[in-house]
């Protein structure tokens, strides 16, 4: 900011702390206000809505202000921080009426998207991206439960961890392009930080902070070193905004992507885990029978991390089913959860120093419910049921420490007093006992007037503003004696003070304000204690968090009665009438269907036609699948689910992930990642390819892109398209197996039976389907005449596109030698002559597919196009 001359001290202050924070909006603190100048006055009153103001800064000297109060302040700044600003809160440090000169002012914390925990709204959590080599290193930070992780990962792996984790705010070092993630990712702030965010002195307070020498002790291995960087970044962000309230962070925990079934954040999307599109319910919603916040993470953290080992899952399997077959205990355990309040918010507020007394009794309380939780762990047989049950500590000596020292219904704010029991503190016991004797005076001293003066409705009464006083009705005021000095007049009465009660009034209030004092001072005591054992206490939040989830599978399994599938290591997979466990909760005679896929049939294309149900069956397949995987029950009467490495979905194309990137663009670069990365383990769900192009060019890719995954890569599918063409491909490549979506047909009138069924359909229905919307009949009735022409012309060049084919598969060499094209090319120079000839001879005919064929037929003429050209 320029400096400026002549200027008020305030104005001078303002500019110091303004100069710190540049980037911030600087709520800088004028008594009952927090004021904002200059610029910020102007983005503040545009963004919320408030008036522009002036404030006299010298002689004819102003300059823009805006200002919200300070008691609602809280709804203002979240109002700002969720439109993506930091503020920085200037607060007064001193007694404005004690303060020589100028209020001490300081700003005590930066409020960002990303680390305002505290606030329910924002579900604040802060990403730092640290890029080397094409490698990210990253780290997650929430601070509202203290979870810290870091981990390495690939471009895919990133996307896929934001779409996991959605952080509201990313942090990144300064010259980092971010503006591809920025284009997926709208509703994430981007922060740029100054190199010595990653600077090695920064390294080193961030380990020290930790009480280590080396990131290896936090279990990372030697390629994983560089998460140093966005760690001690993230960490330092964290501290540098939080200032003095900086709450508890746990050891940072490797995040391994590697051990979890990939699923990137399209198949997140796409089967709608725990996000759902527009309008939908997402499947976490469904199934969520969790009682706490630390069960309701966890359980979200299961469905977006599958598992990839069949031991892991059936050890979460076992203890699901211990809670399935064991109702008493199920019971006992829900009763217990329920009482239990969100722990690890808990010690995040109270080791930040933002907390209330309510906080500490709510830890109290859930703490208590812990210790019966614990009670029970003799019941427990299933193993990791078993093993989160012993790692829940005992903390029966600090239960009893709070019970003794905090009062049960603590006022909400800590300055108001009354929080302290009887018995911890002997100065303390004092100044409350002068407290009551006084009430025993003032009872007395009132009898004492109402004797005196005659007057029986005298009373004494105390607020806030006037003190204490004595308060006569208007009839009685004849009766009123010299000695009392009047303090205020009511409507029907007076009020008045005496010498005595002015005395009595000084003695009390100072023992009040010492009493509060001493209050807080016990308070921030045990708070700082309870601050200390964060760690250990969030590790047996994230016990109870592991049984909550638990129970919540077990739970939804008998409320829908699902079924416990069968996990193995082969490649087969058997679902029995399964369902779509979201539609179904809104379709009660939702029609369940079956898979079966093994060596001899896993690609399956399922044609049929629009709105009988093709989409549903994939997807629902899909969630099964890593339903099973998560080591849950799933919605089917049987399963038997061969372990997956990955979930791939090319589902609809509606939704152009990136700005500035068609449809076909964004499904060409999803497939791209498909055929990349899918092994004979993953499971693919493709719900038509090619759609955003001309038919040809779609079918072309289609086919292709179904002969690699089906010949070359062996993945399970299941693809869904409206190019009945494709059915061919079940002739040529053995796995390649059929499949429709039934229906029942009179005449024109079509019933949908969404069942599937073997064999193919060729027809799409697309016309029936605009009856169904109400299109005018005479439209409908052309539709029908103009598609029975077009039904013979494709059937007809089916016939002919196929024959052609094989034709040139046969003798591709003759014919490319054929080609009037080829012969015009001996006029062009020798060399490349001789190149193309070179290529057409590397070709090795038995190896090359009709599709291959083509394309390469393609390339050639373009080639000789261009020579021929130049
Ligand atoms: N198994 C089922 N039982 C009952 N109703 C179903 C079933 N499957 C789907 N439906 C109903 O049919 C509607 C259309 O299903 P879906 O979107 O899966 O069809 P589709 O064949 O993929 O259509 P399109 O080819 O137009 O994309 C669903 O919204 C649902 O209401």
């Amino acid at each position: 900011m320029k400096e400026e001359k002549n200027i008020t001290p305030m104005l001078a202050q303002y500019h110091k702390i303004k100069d710190q924070y540049p980037d911030a909006l600087v709520l800088y603190r004028l008594g009952d206000f927090y004021e904002m100048f200059y610029e910020d006055a102007h983005t503040g009153a545009r963004e919320l809505n408030i008036v522009l103001t002036k404030k006299k800064v010298g002689k004819d000297r102003y300059i823009p202000m805006c200002g919200i109060p300070f008691h609602s302040a809280d709804s203002y700044i979240t109002r700002l921080v969720s439109k993506g600003y930091k503020v920085a809160i200037c607060e007064q440090l001193e007694d404005a009426s004690k303060a020589k000169g100028i209020v001490k002012r300081d700003v005590i914390r930066v409020l960002t998207p990303g680390t305002y925990f505290e606030n329910e709204k924002l579900k604040s959590a802060l990403l730092g991206i640290y890029q080397e080599r094409g490698r990210f290193y990253i780290a997650y930070l929430d601070l509202s439960t203290g979870e810290f992780t870091g981990g390495s990962l690939n471009r895919d792996e990133l996307i896929s961890f934001i779409g996991k984790f959605q952080p509201k705010e990313i942090v990144v070092q300064e010259g980092y392009d971010f503006s591809d993630l920025r284009s997926q990712f709208k509703s994430i702030f981007f922060s740029q930080l100054p190199e010595d965010y990653f600077s090695e002195d920064t390294h080193s307070e961030f380990l020290g902070f930790f009480k280590t020498g080396h990131i290896s002790a936090f279990g990372f291995d030697t390629e994983e070193q560089n998460v140093i960087y966005p760690l001690s970044a993230v960490w330092k962000y964290a501290k540098v905004t939080q200032k003095s309230f900086l709450p508890f962070i746990s050891t940072p925990k490797p995040y391994r992507e590697d051990s979890y079934v990939r699923l990137d954040y399209s198949a997140q999307k796409h089967l709608e885990i725990v996000s759902p599109n527009e309008g939908n319910i997402p499947l976490l919603r469904v199934m969520d029978r969790t009682l706490t916040g630390m069960g309701r993470r966890k359980l979200r953290f299961f469905l977006l991390h599958p598992l990839k080992n069949s031991k892991e899952i059936i050890k979460r399997q076992n203890a699901v089913t211990e809670l399935v077959e064991n109702t008493e205990l199920r019971e006992k355990i829900r009763d217990i959860l329920d009482q239990i309040f969100d722990i690890e918010r808990l010690i995040s507020k109270i080791s930040s120093n933002t907390s209330t007394p309510r906080d500490l009794v709510g830890l109290r309380e859930s703490l208590k419910k812990v210790s019966k939780l614990k009670e029970i762990s003799k019941e427990i047989k299933s193993d990791l049921l078993k093993e989160s049950f012993e790692r829940i500590e005992d903390y029966s000596w600090l239960i009893e420490k709070l019970d003794r020292y905090l009062e049960d219904d603590p006022p909400i704010h800590l300055k108001e007093g009354g929080l302290i029991k009887k018995g911890v503190d002997k100065d303390l016991d004092e100044l409350k006992e002068i407290k009551e004797k006084g009430n025993e005076w003032l009872k007395s001293y009132q009898e004492k007037l109402r004797k005196e003066t005659g007057i029986q409705s005298l009373k004494i009464g105390f607020n806030k503003v006037m003190g204490y006083y004595i308060e006569v009705t208007k009839p009685n005021l004849k009766l009123v004696p010299d000695h009392f000095r009047r303090r205020q007049t009511l409507s029907n009465a007076e009020r008045f003070i005496t010498d005595e009660l002015q005395s009595f009034e000084e003695k009390i209030l100072s023992a009040d304000e010492k009493i509060k004092a001493l209050e807080y001072e016990i308070f921030m005591r045990i708070r700082e204690e309870v601050a200390f054992l964060s760690d250990r206490i969030g590790k047996t939040a994230q016990q109870v968090g592991m049984i909550d989830a638990i129970q919540s599978l077990a739970q939804i399994a008998v409320e829908k009665g699902w079924t416990k599938p069968d996990i193995h290591d082969g490649y087969e997979i058997e679902i029995k009438e399964g369902y779509h466990p979201v539609i179904k909760e809104f379709m009660p005679d939702f029609v369940p269907n079956n898979l079966k896929m093994n060596r001899n049939s896993y690609f399956h294309i399922i044609t049929g036609p629009n709105m009988a149900g093709k989409s549903t069956f994939i997807r629902q397949s899909a969630i099964i699948i890593l339903l099973a995987q998560t080591g849950s029950y799933i919605p089917a009467k049987k399963g038997k689910i061969g372990v997956v490495d990955a979930i791939f979905t090319r589902i609809g194309s509606g939704d152009a992930l990136a700005k500035g990137l068609s449809t076909f663009m964004v499904e060409m670069l999803e497939m791209a990642n498909i055929v990349n990365n899918a092994t004979e383990r993953s499971f693919i769900v493709l719900d038509e390819v090619g759609r955003g192009t001309s038919t040809y060019d779609g079918l072309s890719i289609g086919w292709a892109i179904s002969e690699y995954l089906a010949e070359k890569v062996k993945v399970k599918t299941l693809f869904a398209t409206h190019y009945h063409e494709l059915t061919q491909l079940e002739r040529e490549i053995k796995g390649v197996k059929n499949f429709h979506m039934d229906i029942f047909e009179d005449g024109e009138n079509i019933k949908f039976l969404y069942r599937v069924k073997e064999g193919f359909s060729n027809k799409s229905y697309g016309v029936h389907v605009a009856k169904l919307a109400g299109i005018k009949e005479q439209i409908i009735k052309r539709a029908y005449e103009i598609l029975y022409y077009f039904e013979e012309q494709r059937d007809k060049k089916l016939e002919e596109d196929i024959y052609s084919l094989k034709q040139k598969e046969n003798s591709y060499l003759n014919e490319i030698n054929e080609l009037p094209l080829f012969k015009e090319i001996e006029d062009i120079e020798k060399d490349e002559y001789r190149q193309i000839l070179e290529e057409i001879e590397s070709i090795d005919i038995g190896s090359i597919t009709p599709v291959e064929a083509l394309v390469f037929l393609n390339d050639l003429k373009k080639k000789i196009k261009r020579l021929k050209e130049s």
